[in-house]
Order: C-alpha cells, then sequence, then structure tokens
C-alpha cells in the first residue's frame, strides 16, 4: 500500500449500453498523479459514462482500464478511488444527514457491521473542516443548497483518502466564491500527489487550475498539457464551432478581425454586440459630447 501511487490507465475502452447505443468508443488515456486534469466535452459527449467506467459502475465491452497500475476491482478495494458525482445522479430525498454521506468515505475501512472507529470520526471532522462545512453536520443532505451539496461529497471524498478522485462538473449551480475554494483544495491535493480528473463546462478556468487535458467526444478528440492541448484548433474541433473569450493556456482567443462570431450591429447610438447566437450586454452608448472631432487641419 506505501508504494502504491495515483495513476489512471484507460486504454482502448469501448462502451454500449443496453440500448445499443455505444456512448464511447476506443477512449485511451494514460494520467499521473500530482496532477489535475479537465475532462471536456459536449453534451451527452460520453463523460459520465467514462467516470462509471473508471469507478466498475458500468461494464465495458471492450479495452481495459488500471487505477494506481491495478485492476479496477482492487483498487476499490482498497479506497484508493472517490467519485463525486453528477447533481442529477444523487437521490437527495434519501433521509440521510451530512455527517452520516461524509461518514460513506470510511466505509471501506470498516467491517461490516459499520461501526467507526475514533480515527474514522477524527477523519470525518477534519473533511468535514476543510470544506467548511462542520456547521451543517447534522442536517439532512436534502435540504442544502446546490454549493454546500457539492461540498458534502467532496468532504466525502477527502474522508476516503483516496489517491484517484473523479469530480463530475462540481461548478455547475455553485457561486464564484465556492467554485474558488474547490479550485484551492484541488490544488491542495495536487500538490498533496492525488491524481484529479474534472469534468467541466466552465471553459474560461480550465488554464488557471488543470495541468492536463482530455478531450472527448464519444472518443478522445485531444489529450495532453493544457499548454500544448487547450488551444482553439482544438476547442472548435470539440465543440464544432467556433469560440470566443475563452483564455487559452498562453494567449486570449479574443480576436475582433475575426468576424464568424462576432457582429456588432449599430442601433442609432448604442451598438448591439452577438457573440453567436448569444446577445451580450451591450457597452454603454456613446454620448454625443464624447465624440472626437476629427482634427483640425
Ligand atoms: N443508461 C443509459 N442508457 C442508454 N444510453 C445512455 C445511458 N446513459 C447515457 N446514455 C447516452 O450515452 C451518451 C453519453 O452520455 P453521458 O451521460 O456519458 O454524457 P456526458 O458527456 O456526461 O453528458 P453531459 O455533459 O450532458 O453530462 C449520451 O448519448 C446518452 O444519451
Amino acid at each position: 500500500m506505501q508504494n502504491i501511487t495515483a495513476a489512471i490507465h484507460v486504454e482502448d475502452v469501448t462502451v454500449r449500453y443496453n440500448n445499443g447505443h455505444i456512448a464511447i468508443q476506443n477512449v485511451s488515456f494514460q494520467l499521473e498523479g500530482g496532477t489535475i486534469c479537465a475532462l471536456l466535452g459536449v453534451n451527452g459527449g460520453g463523460k459520465s459514462t467514462l467516470f462509471k467506467s473508471i469507478m466498475g459502475l458500468i461494464r465495458y465491452q471492450q479495452g481495459n482500464i488500471q487505477l494506481c497500475h491495478l485492476p479496477v476491482e482492487k483498487a476499490l478495494k482498497q479506497n484508493l478511488i472517490s467519485y463525486v458525482p453528477q447533481s442529477e445522479d444523487v437521490d437527495w430525498q434519501f433521509p440521510v444527514s451530512v455527517y452520516d454521506v461524509v461518514m460513506q468515505g470510511r466505509y471501506g475501512y470498516m467491517n461490516f457491521l459499520r461501526i467507526p472507529t475514533a480515527l474514522d470520526k477524527q477523519k470525518v471532522q477534519q473533511a468535514m473542516e476543510r470544506v467548511d462545512i462542520q456547521h451543517l453536520a447534522d442536517r439532512q443532505i436534502g435540504e442544502l443548497s446546490g454549493g454546500q451539496k457539492k461540498r458534502v461529497f467532496l468532504a466525502r471524498a477527502l474522508a476516503q483518502q483516496s489517491k484517484v478522485i473523479l469530480l463530475d462538473e462540481p461548478f455547475t449551480g455553485v457561486d464564484v466564491k465556492t467554485e474558488n475554494a474547490i479550485v484551492d483544495l484541488l490544488g491542495q491535493l495536487r500538490q498533496e500527489g492525488h491524481l484529479i480528473l474534472v469534468s467541466t463546462h466552465n471553459l474560461g478556468s480550465v488554464p488557471d487550475f488543470c495541468d492536463q487535458v482530455v478531450m472527448i467526444n464519444r472518443t478522445v478528440i485531444a489529450a495532453g498539457s493544457t499548454e500544448s492541448t487547450f488551444n482553439q484548433h482544438n476547442l472548435e474541433t470539440l465543440f464544432g464551432g467556433v469560440l470566443r473569450h475563452v483564455k487559452l493556456a498562453n494567449q486570449d482567443l479574443h480576436d475582433d478581425e475575426d468576424e464568424r462570431a462576432v457582429t456588432v450591429l449599430t442601433d442609432d447610438e448604442r451598438p448591439a454586440v452577438f457573440y453567436g447566437q448569444t446577445k451580450i450586454d451591450p457597452p454603454a452608448p456613446i454620448r454625443k459630447k464624447d465624440k472626437q472631432e476629427p482634427p483640425s487641419c
């Protein structure tokens, strides 16, 4: 157990659901510890399916997955991997307290009677404090806000002390403060040698906190360091269009010379600005007295 290092090896994995739909096909990539990797893709691109395959929750028809250089089943038994699911995948009506949910992270260390030891209680307390939810310990999970629920599941992952952490859209529905707190926490976990795979639709923050990127649309479109992979070509291939105002690893993608996505329609003195099909807040109207007169000669 001492020499085990965080790693995910996915090799040529294909998942076909019972209705015949192939959700992911020939997916391959490798990640090592001390890394935060963004998993990016369109809705329905196969991100959750990939997470569930890595967690051993669904079967794949082809290929192989190894966690920390072990078969998935063994890695799960050794508590080497934890999973923060999408909110939609959780039954919030289930009558269980915040403390109990975080304690679930310790189940793998208990025998079948599931009686927590002093160490289990200590780890749960520490995990709740680390994400600042200790004051919510006795609350029912279903009573919490979206951001609080996310933090509860993060605390469960922390209590589990796993080497690999999968997070399925942790930033959906959370405020900026909570998002920043989660990003800070992930940075600390990376420093501690954990491997974090995080799916997100929040492209703007990817270069700020992720050092690796895997782009998936049924199969892997691109994978590698953020610097070499999170670029305009790959993003446009992945999302099938023109992207604007996304901060790339080394530069800003915005380019006013590119007329494909930005249309400025002059409406009297108040221009309307569109990014693709989306109208954004127009700039302040140009007041006549602000207008510069051409220099007189
Ligand atoms: N249980 C299922 N049975 C059949 N098809 C499924 C099942 N779950 C997902 N799918 C299909 O597999 C594809 C991939 O779904 P998945 O949930 O993995 O995508 P995703 O990338 O996580 O999407 P999102 O960004 O919307 O969460 C989709 O076309 C979806 O409709």
